[in-house]
């Protein structure tokens, strides 16, 4: 399996059934920046906003214009949609079978540009979910606020250090664990000086 981070902000993502595995599915993509289009004919569906949902049985032209799907309806279903998103050369996530399909979701802690994703390929789902919650333990809100200065500075390093042995070292100095401490200790813009002045 290939770890990937893609971009789809603006892109359609199909979700075909919307029941619990659906809506999990849906809010990731949501959460991503997609727009979603849900094809279920329950109409009391918890959905998270904002999607537009197709309150139909499902159809292969409510693929069109996906850039990736997801089969999250009955295993008979899912089989169809796998189908006809292959045929249309579209992605597609099978969650009922999903060797069928082209890719699964980890489990994900974000913490602003900072993400962890954990897989165990399909081994154990739930294991991947415990993993998850104890990395979301240890990473708490303060990387975000890591990760942002961390951004602000390499740009400022790449712009005005020259040397490629002096940004290496400066770079990666500034990803040292005492950096944290000092964060936690100090706040935000005292580390943000700090930095600087080491240019
Ligand atoms: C292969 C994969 C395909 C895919 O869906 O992409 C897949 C497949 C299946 N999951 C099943 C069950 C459960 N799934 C979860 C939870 C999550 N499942 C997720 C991903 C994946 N699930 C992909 C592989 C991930 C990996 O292991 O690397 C997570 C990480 C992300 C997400 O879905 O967004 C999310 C945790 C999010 C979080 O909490 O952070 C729980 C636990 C719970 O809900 O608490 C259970 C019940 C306990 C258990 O079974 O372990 C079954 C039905 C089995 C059956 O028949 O009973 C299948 C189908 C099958 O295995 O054939
Ligand atoms: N990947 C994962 O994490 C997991 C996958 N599964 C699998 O995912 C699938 C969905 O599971 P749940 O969400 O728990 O089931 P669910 O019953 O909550 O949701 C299924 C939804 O599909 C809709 N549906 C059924 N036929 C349809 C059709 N022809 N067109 C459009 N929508 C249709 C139903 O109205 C329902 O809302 C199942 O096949 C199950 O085996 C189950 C648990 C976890």
């Amino acid at each position: 399996m290939f770890p990937i981070l893609l971009d789809l902000r603006g892109k359609l993502v199909c979700v075909i059934g919307g029941g619990a595995v659906g809506s999990r599915k849906t809010r990731a993509a949501v959460d991503a920046g997609a727009s979603v289009r849900v094809v279920d004919p329950q109409v009391t569906l918890s959905l998270p906003d904002p999607i537009t949902h197709i309150t139909e049985l499902y159809r292969a032209e409510h693929l069109e214009g996906a850039t990736l799907v997801f089969a999250c309806a009955t295993p008979e279903v899912n089989t169809r949609v796998v189908a006809d998103a292959h045929q249309h050369g579209i992605w597609v996530n099978a969650a009922s079978s999903p060797d069928a399909g082209d890719f699964t979701l980890p489990a994900v802690v974000r913490r602003g540009g900072l993400t962890l994703a954990v897989s165990t390929e399909g081994a154990s789902p739930a294991l991947a979910r415990r993993i998850r919650e104890k990395l979301e333990s240890e990473f708490d809100n303060i990387f975000a606020v890591w990760v942002q200065i961390l951004a602000e500075v390499r740009t400022e390093v790449l712009a005005t250090v020259a040397d490629e042995v002096r940004r290496r070292e400066l770079l990666d100095s500034f990803a040292d664990w005492s950096w944290l401490t000092r964060l936690r200790a100090e706040g935000t813009e005292a580390v943000r000086q700090a930095m600087r002045a080491c240019l």
